[in-house]
């Protein structure tokens, strides 16, 4: 197992500190008063240092879905049930869903993955098959994932992200659709975090508040179960996460490594993400945060993770559409950073004295 995954352990691709310096002066140089477009230089400034260029850009966005099963759905912790999954699939495949349309809205591409759907839905189009099993275990009796599964989800999430650079990939989103996922996501958080489940379950999908309690237990269960003392973060995700989390810790690994810069969605994908930094800490600089979900545990695992999202639109879906609603600020910010004159260019007095 550790020699099959020994690429986690290569180290992240160094920010470029020197081309960050070089935005920061920029910024300070354009034709407006000096920080006056807050959060859109600091967008601009670290996506310079990640890309190594003084003119970011964060196109073409690369999304890639990961649609998966998640056993522990069968203990009740989700308000829909597990068939939904198989459903979203053909829905994100046809262009129904919320993240099909955004993507075309957005021109980003999008590549979907069955990484394991409980029914095989046989070929799809539009879907690359990637079947590690008929869903995960159910956690609160057995562990997720054996450590083949692990190893290919993580490999697969690696491989997705090699052929986006290859396709020049500017912007790396990840999203996921399974139902029950907020429990595992949640499992995994608690684990790695040391937090009881009672501070960070919420209600998903709209559990009521005796699903929310079914819920809690069904965590507890597993953490009593899994995140016994010596278990080290990658033990963590095989035994508490799902396909659709290990793929996007093994896709996030694979951009830091390789210098491709990640916005972060929601719920799921930041417990992935909380995953892959205590898996690799300096994948954390290649992450931007694109919104607070209104699951509640979200905000706990964005302060670990000493994150400030840039939205704050009370989305609760995941299947990245949160990332993407934040597409269009990057590429604005990327947008005034290169083309805004300077106070040379323009003619434009420089200071007030
Ligand atoms: C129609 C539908 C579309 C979705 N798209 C994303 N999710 C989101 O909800 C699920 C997680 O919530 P829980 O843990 O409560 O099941 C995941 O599939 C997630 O992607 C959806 C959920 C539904 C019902
Ligand atoms: O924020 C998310 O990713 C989320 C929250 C609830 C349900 N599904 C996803």
């Amino acid at each position: 197992m550790t020699s099959i995954l020994s690429w986690l352990n290569a180290p992240c691709r160094p920010l470029d500190d020197i081309a960050a310096e070089a935005a920061r002066q920029r910024q300070d140089q354009l034709t407006k008063p000096r920080g006056s477009l807050g959060r859109l230089e600091e967008l601009a400034i670290r996506l310079a240092g990640m890309q190594g260029t003084a003119t970011p850009s964060v196109d073409p966005v690369q999304i890639l879905q990961f649609v998966s099963d998640h056993g522990v759905a069968a203990e009740g912790v989700s308000a829909f049930p597990q068939a939904v999954t198989l459903q979203m699939l053909h829905n994100i495949a046809r262009g129904g869903a919320a993240i099909s349309v955004m993507a075309d809205a957005l021109g980003a591409r999008m590549e979907i993955f069955d990484l394991g759907i409980a029914t095989d839905p046989g070929p799809v189009a539009g879907v690359r098959a990637a079947r590690l099993g008929p869903g995960t275990g159910n956690i609160a009796r057995e562990p997720a994932m054996t450590a083949s599964q692990l190893a290919g989800a993580l490999n697969l999430g690696r491989a997705a992200v090699e052929q986006a650079l290859d396709q020049g990939a500017g912007l790396l989103i990840c999203g996921e659709m399974g139902i029950a996922n907020t429990t595992p996501a949640t499992a995994l958080a608690c684990a790695l975090l040391g937090i009881a489940p009672g501070t960070l379950v919420g209600p998903g999908t709209g559990l009521d508040p005796a699903g929310i309690a079914r819920k809690t237990q069904a965590i507890e269960k597993a953490l009593a179960l899994h995140a016994t003392s010596g278990c080290t973060p990658l033990d963590l995700l095989g035994r508490l996460g799902g396909f659709d989390i290990a793929a996007t810790v093994g896709a996030f690994i694979t951009a830091a490594q390789r210098g491709l810069p990640i916005l972060v969605d929601g719920f799921i994908i930041t417990a992935a993400a909380l995953a892959a930094v205590r898996l690799q800490p300096a994948t954390r600089g290649w992450m931007l945060f694109s919104h607070g979900s209104a699951e509640p545990g979200h905000r706990l695992m964005m302060q670990a993770l000493d994150a400030d999202p840039l939205l704050d639109l009370g989305l609760r879906l995941g299947e990245g559409s949160g990332a993407a609603a934040a597409v269009p600020l990057l590429r604005l910010a990327c947008a005034v950073h290169a083309k805004m004159a300077t106070f040379a260019e323009a003619g434009v007095s420089a200071s007030g004295d």
